[in-house]
């Protein structure tokens, strides 16, 4: 077995070959994609990924709170505001709730979280609790699934209107916004994660490091699977009720 590390431009095609398993590929995104999801399986997927959305900040800023390079957090802090908004921008948490009101769920419902999934809350906990305890380094290069989401973004601006008419046109600007966010995103993500992992060792880890983040993403669809396609929430087989617990704020 080779221990010599790649060099950065190997490196880096090792981290993009990861796409190989990106979401995009899980069959419920391909069923969103080509039209045949059904508006509570198009609802299910926006209210559980509003949990997602929520949590992007408090990751970022546990990378923050554990980064003592100011250079890096003066940079790091805009995917904070991105997300956040700030005086005159609404942010992107803000456009996922117009994204629910376009496709026809209430506000304040959403906010509940009462939606969200047990298997989703742990993946998305997951993704913040290994923020909070990796080092900034390790922490900022998970970040890097980002390299294939203007891709994903994209594919909904082209795809959706046509198969969903129902859905309010105004709903996609969270979409459209994400695809220079997230460029930028990575060209920041990718610089330090190039220059933190230079060893053999190091390397493979980073790519464990993104398996786990695709991971993440790629638990949340099955959770999602599990609810809307099969008809099988949890405790399907003893109650309709969602009596799942709401999050304990841990
Ligand atoms: O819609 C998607 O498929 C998707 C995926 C990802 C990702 O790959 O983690 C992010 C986003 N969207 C996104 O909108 C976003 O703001 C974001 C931040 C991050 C991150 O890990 O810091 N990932 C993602």
């Amino acid at each position: 077995m080779s221990t010599t590390a790649m060099t950065p431009q190997a490196f880096e095609q090792a981290l993009r070959d990861k796409g190989a398993y990106y979401h995009i590929h899980h069959p419920y995104h391909v069923a969103m994609h080509s039209g045949t999801a059904s508006k509570e399986q198009i609802r299910g997927w926006v209210a559980n990924r509003f949990y997602y959305q929520i949590n992007i900040p408090m990751k970022d800023a546990a990378i923050m709170a554990n980064c003592p390079d100011r250079d890096i957090r003066r940079e790091w802090v805009q995917r904070m505001l991105d997300h956040d908004g700030l005086q005159g921008d609404d942010g992107g948490i803000e456009a996922w709730l117009r994204l629910a009101e376009a496709v026809g769920l209430e506000r304040q419902q959403v906010l509940s979280g009462e939606l969200v999934l047990p298997g989703v809350r742990f993946a998305v906990d997951a993704y913040v609790n290994f923020a909070r305890r990796a080092s900034w380094q390790e922490a900022a290069s998970s970040s890097l699934t980002e390299l294939f989401a203007p891709h994903i973004h994209q594919s909904r601006l082209d795809a959706w209107p046509q198969h969903y008419p129902w859905i309010d046109e105004r709903g996609y600007e969270y979409f459209r916004k994400r695809l220079s966010e997230a460029r930028r995103d990575v060209e920041h993500g990718l610089s330090i994660t190039l220059a933190h992992y230079t060893t053999y060792e190091q390397q493979q880890r980073m790519l464990e490091i993104l398996q786990f983040k695709l991971d993440v993403l790629w638990s949340m669809l099955d959770a999602m699977s599990m609810a809307y396609e099969l008809n099988r929430p949890p405790y399907h087989s003893v109650t309709g009720d969602r009596v799942w617990h709401r999050g304990l704020g841990v």
